[in-house]
């Protein structure tokens, strides 16, 4: 197997007393887009932190590309991050800002290029306390795309974009995958991460409580069968009732939407509003904090 880009051994972060991250271990192979989800104060942006070279390690070690992310020079350049907030100045124009991407990373591009990416051509002269909250947000996904690193961060990229802007980013991201690139997100839009992730880390109160692929974290728990609650004769299944709708919990999901519509067919019932489904990332969610 190929050497993994991102190897974290038994990672621990404190902050004084406190213990943010407690012994994580997790590798990130060329070319995975892996998602690093937990709930709120979980200890993913500390982690991230220092696989990014901002922080230094408790204990434990973390090595990018075979080295240190302290070795910046090694590093720096081959890694494109997106961070939350990127801090651009704002008296500087758009233009002048991808620009001292480049300068900063030390990575080339064509300027004109990644304001096409980013979607940002039309306000390439305009200075960035002009710009509206999501159009400062592509900005910030240029520092992620000049010069196509090898390896990417984005923390929460979608966050306070509109529909168009999200999916123009996953295109773009979908573009970096195919030319090799390896990403690393982080995300509260799970169902962003259950749509593309090839493998997920699943972070509370600073320890992995679930790592895998999508399905491997997903088939743990039941799929659900949902449709409003019907007149007529008992129902073939075990059921419970959730406002107006009949939910029916099983590990065997076409088995039972199989018994399910015959007997719907065989006594006339009309299934309104039918939902059948594995259950999703929401719902593992849900079950790390019970
Ligand atoms: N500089 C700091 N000093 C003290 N405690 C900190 C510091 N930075 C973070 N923490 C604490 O460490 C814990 C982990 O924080 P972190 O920001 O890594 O979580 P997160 O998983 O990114 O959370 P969120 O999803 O809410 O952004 C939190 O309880 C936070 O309050």
């Amino acid at each position: 197997m190929s050497t993994p880009v991102i190897e974290v051994e038994k990672l621990n972060l404190k902050y004084g007393d406190f213990h943010a991250v407690k012994d994580l271990s997790f590798e990130v192979r060329p070319g995975e887009l892996y998602a690093l989800l937990g709930t709120n104060g979980a200890g993913k942006t500390s982690a991230l932190e220092t696989v990014e070279g901002h922080r230094e390690p408790t204990s434990g070690t973390v090595r990018v590309f075979g080295h240190s992310p302290r070795d910046r020079k090694a590093v720096r350049p081959r890694m494109g991050i997106m961070l939350q907030e990127s801090g651009f100045s704002p008296d500087l124009t758009v233009r002048e800002s991808v620009r001292l991407i480049g300068r900063l990373t030390g990575r080339t591009d064509d300027d004109g290029r990644v304001l096409d990416v980013v979607g940002l051509t039309r306000k390439a002269g305009t200075v960035v306390s002009q710009l509206s909250g999501g159009e400062k947000r592509r900005l910030d996904f240029a520092t992620a795309v000049y010069g196509t690193p090898e390896l990417i961060f984005l923390d929460e990229p979608t966050t306070g974009l509109d529909i168009q802007s999200r999916d123009a980013l996953w295109d773009s991201v979908d573009r970096l995958r195919e030319n090799g690139s390896t990403i690393v997100l982080t995300t509260h839009y799970l169902e962003e991460a259950q749509q593309r992730a090839d493998r997920i880390g699943l972070m509370h109160q600073g320890v992995f409580r679930r790592q895998g692929t999508v399905s491997e974290l997903t088939r743990a728990l039941p799929s659900h069968i949902r449709f409003a609650l019907p007149d007529g004769p008992a129902l073939p299944l075990a059921s419970s009732v959730d406002g107006n709708a009949v939910v029916v919990e099983t590990f065997e999901l076409q088995k039972d939407l199989h018994l399910l519509l015959g007997w719907a067919q065989d006594n006339g019932v009309e299934l309104r509003d039918l939902s059948a489904g594995p259950t999703s990332l929401d719902d593992v969610f849900r079950a790390i904090e019970a």
